[in-house]
């Protein structure tokens, strides 16, 4: 069993992305990232710190700009197209989940196409299951990545995917397809989701429900990817995986935290450095 260091994936590639970004800036273009955050939410304002930093360190124009829990939905959408407007910034971000009051497709649909590195956005989901994607959601490009600089190939392998979200499930399902999985999305009201996973060369888990996968769903040598992000009852980050077991069977395995999280962050930047550059290379 090897362990997929994420976290030294995501140094490795914020390297590049750092010169990339100095030659960018040199030709006077900055990338500019806004990211709103909706209320106080103390989990997401950990995820949002993070993003900053890593913005600062490459260099970037990085707004965070927060709003009040009770902002009316029509006065975020103002929010948005006066960002949407606004050519210093090329990614616009707005911290999922939000409020109850507010209609989250109508906030996704605001968000300029060209400008949404969350790819979220209708036009870039649908883009994403053409084939010719533009802007394609962080955490399952994030996991690509992985796949390429660990040499696992996906031609022909029996992928799974536990959870079929739209910010990770389906477009997971979307990048595996394209480099020739087989494909198999699974969620909560699958049968004998146990025999499915067993099935696995390739098995990634996004269900938001911690230490769910154990080793008894796993086939030996699988690959085994874990996007989740749950704190256990003293308070510690853990996956959706249990990972002391599965890592038992797995030939290849993520951590939480330090594998998909880093990575997560670290192609969001991607994305919005190739916003900018397509606005003078397009
Ligand atoms: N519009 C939108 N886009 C998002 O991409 C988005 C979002 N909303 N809402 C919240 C989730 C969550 N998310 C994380 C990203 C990185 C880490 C991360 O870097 N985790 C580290 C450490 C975390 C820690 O120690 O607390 C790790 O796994 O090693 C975690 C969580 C992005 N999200």
């Amino acid at each position: 069993m090897a362990i997929i260091d994420g976290k030294a994936l995501a140094e490795k590639m914020q390297a590049d992305l750092k010169t990339k970004t100095d030659k960018l800036i040199k030709k006077g273009i900055t990338p500019g990232l806004v990211v709103i955050l909706v209320g106080e939410d103390s989990a997401s304002q950990v995820y949002v710190k993070n993003k900053e930093r890593v913005a600062n360190n490459l260099g970037f124009n990085s707004v965070v700009r927060r709003v009040e829990e009770t902002i009316s939905e029509a006065d975020l959408l103002k929010i948005i197209n006066q960002y949407n407007l606004d050519s210093q910034f090329h990614g616009i971000l707005v911290q999922l989940p939000l409020p109850k009051h507010i209609d989250e497709e109508k906030v996704l649909l605001t968000i300029d196409p060209q400008k949404d590195v969350d790819g979220f956005h209708p036009l870039n989901m649908g883009k994403l299951w053409e084939g010719n994607p533009l802007m394609i959601p962080s955490t399952p490009a994030g996991i690509m990545e992985m796949f390429k600089e660990y040499n696992v190939d996906l031609t022909g392998k029996n992928a799974v995917i536990v959870g079929r979200s739209n910010i990770v499930g389906k477009p997971m399902a979307a990048l595996l397809l394209q480099e020739n999985a087989t494909v198999t999305i699974t969620h909560s009201k699958t049968k004998d989701l146990k025999d499915v996973t067993k099935q696995a060369d390739i098995l990634v888990v996004a269900i938001g429900v911690g230490h769910f996968i154990t080793a008894d769903f796993v086939k030996n040598g699988a690959v085994v990817i874990d996007v989740g992000m749950n704190r256990n009852g003293e308070g510690k980050l853990i996956g959706d995986v249990k990972f002391d077991e599965v890592s038992e069977v797995a030939s290849l395995i993520t951590p939480v935290p330090g594998g998909v999280g880093p990575m997560t962050i670290t192609m969001l930047m991607e994305q919005t450095y190739q916003a900018a550059w397509r606005t003078i290379n397009d």
